[in-house]
């Protein structure tokens, strides 16, 4: 128990303070955000080649006492102060994800390197357009990252060794991703609970969900089978404002997908769950807030593992493995691995036995200069070592996500939208070629 309180320290309350390298990169936060202390302010205390320079938010005063609370030493007036000072070499860009293309080209144009709060933009229209960019493309460009930052947690990866690269692994059957945030949480003014800005259940949330079964099925590119939206103007408590559309903004998703192997994936998230509370009346509970593991399973097909038994029979497995806390890995997280063993002759299974084992991956196996990590370090913490990596030209440990990945996480996200029969999220005017607004 003392390691799982350590980890909640070190980790999400309170990392150590180490002392800054003299070429330690300086980033500048676009707005006050609420994710950027988590995501990037204590992760840089421990990071000795970061320092988190600057910040500039709508509201200067606002900005004065964010910067305050949170030891930034500069205050701009504007973002665009932000990305232009000289001082800086990268931008961490967490501003409502409407905004995050047309400041993601400003910020690059700036030469700054960027990390993209995910999702990367409002559309695979604008994804393209980003992605696709000399700005992003050319040799020279500066780093673009959406953070994703789950995928470079030793948890996610171990997990995603055992179903695609373990020698008990057959081919990918069934995946299932899933998350829940309780009714309450987000406010009904959210930027989440917006369709100008970009919001929904498929953009926040489920986003992570769909990243996830499009990795656990290893196809970018799983097509959408069916999906159920349950939309925000049912549980709604404000009168909608212009542009908030709250019949157009999914707070829970249901969708599945298949894969050109033909596997299917399974993906429901909720970011306003209420009700199913076990034993209680469905009448009393059925407006309470409620949550849910996150978590993803994974269903394999059998694996032959031994062929030359002495009579003939074939040694199969056919594994099952959960990885439980996808989300907050560092603070618990438990990787269960079902295997059911099967002896077979001809047609005829002559025993079968069922073997578990859990595992934990909070850090990498064998530290090396390449690859290391310390057991408190968040996923956000483990994506910034990357993004510097990435930067300062090191190998590091080699994951990142590829601009294609990105492109293709968003074209899934429009194709779930248009199954479902909702809008895609409204795509940006701006044309960073000519600077202007049409
Ligand atoms: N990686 C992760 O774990 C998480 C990622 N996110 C992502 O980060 C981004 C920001 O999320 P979060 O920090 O929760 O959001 P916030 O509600 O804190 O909004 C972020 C900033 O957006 C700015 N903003 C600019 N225009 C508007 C507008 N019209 N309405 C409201 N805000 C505006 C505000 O800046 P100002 O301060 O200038 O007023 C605000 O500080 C999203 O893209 C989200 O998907 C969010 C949570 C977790
Ligand atoms: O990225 C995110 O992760 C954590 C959630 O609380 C949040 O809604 C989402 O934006």
């Amino acid at each position: 128990m003392s390691s799982f309180f350590r980890r909640l320290y070190l980790g999400s309350i309170s990392p150590p303070l180490v002392v800054k390298e003299h070429d330690a990169l300086r980033i500048g936060l676009l707005g006050a955000s609420n994710i950027a202390p988590e995501a990037v302010i204590l992760p840089a205390r421990s990071h000795p080649e970061v320092i988190i320079y600057c910040v500039a938010a709508r509201d200067r005063n606002r900005a004065n006492i964010y910067a305050k609370k949170h030891n930034i030493p500069v205050v701009h007036d504007t973002y665009d102060d932000v990305i232009n000072d000289p001082s800086i070499s990268c931008v961490y860009l967490a501003l409502p994800n409407s905004h995050h293309f047309e400041w993601a080209l400003r910020a690059l144009k700036a030469g700054k390197h960027v990390l993209l709060e995910k999702p990367s933009t409002s559309n695979a229209i604008e994804a393209k357009k980003l992605f696709d960019h000399p700005l992003v493309t050319a040799c020279d460009a500066p780093v673009l990252l959406e953070a994703f930052h789950y995928r470079f947690h030793p948890a996610w990866q171990t997990f995603l060794d055992l179903i695609h690269n373990d020698p008990s692994a057959g081919p990918i059957k069934n995946v299932y991703s899933q998350s829940f945030m309780p009714k309450g949480n987000f406010p009904d003014n959210d930027i989440r609970f917006k369709y100008s800005l970009a919001g929904g259940c498929l953009m926040d949330f489920a986003a992570y969900n769909i990243s996830h079964v499009r990795q656990m099925l290893d196809d970018p590119h799983p097509r959408v089978q069916s999906v159920v939206f349950r939309t925000h103007e049912h549980s709604s408590t404000t009168s909608p404002v212009e542009g908030e559309n709250p019949e157009q903004v999914d707070e829970a998703v249901s969708a599945s997908y298949i894969s050109q192997t033909g596997a299917i994936g399974h993906v429901v998230a909720d970011m306003n769950s209420r009700g199913g509370w076990p034993l209680l009346p469905r009448s009393w509970t059925q407006n309470w807030p409620s949550i849910g593991w996150p978590k993803c399973t994974a269903e394999l097909e059998e694996k032959l593992i031994d062929d030359h038994t002495t009579h003939g029979e074939k040694h199969l497995v056919q594994r099952v493995v959960t990885l439980y806390n996808h989300i907050f890995p560092h603070v618990y997280h438990c990787i269960t691995i079902e295997d059911k063993h099967i002896i077979r002759l001809g047609s005829e299974d002559l025993r079968s036995w069922v073997e578990r084992k859990n595992v934990k991956a909070y850090t990498w196996p064998g530290d090396s200069e390449d690859c290391h990590g310390m057991e408190w370090w968040t996923t956000y913490r483990y994506q910034l070592e990357e993004f510097v990596n990435r930067i300062k030209a090191r190998h590091g440990n080699g994951l990142w996500i590829s601009r294609e990945d990105s492109i293709s996480q968003m074209e899934v996200i429009d194709e779930t939208y248009r199954k479902g029969d909702l809008k895609l999220r409204p795509t940006s005017t701006f044309d960073i070629d000519d600077g202007l607004k049409e």
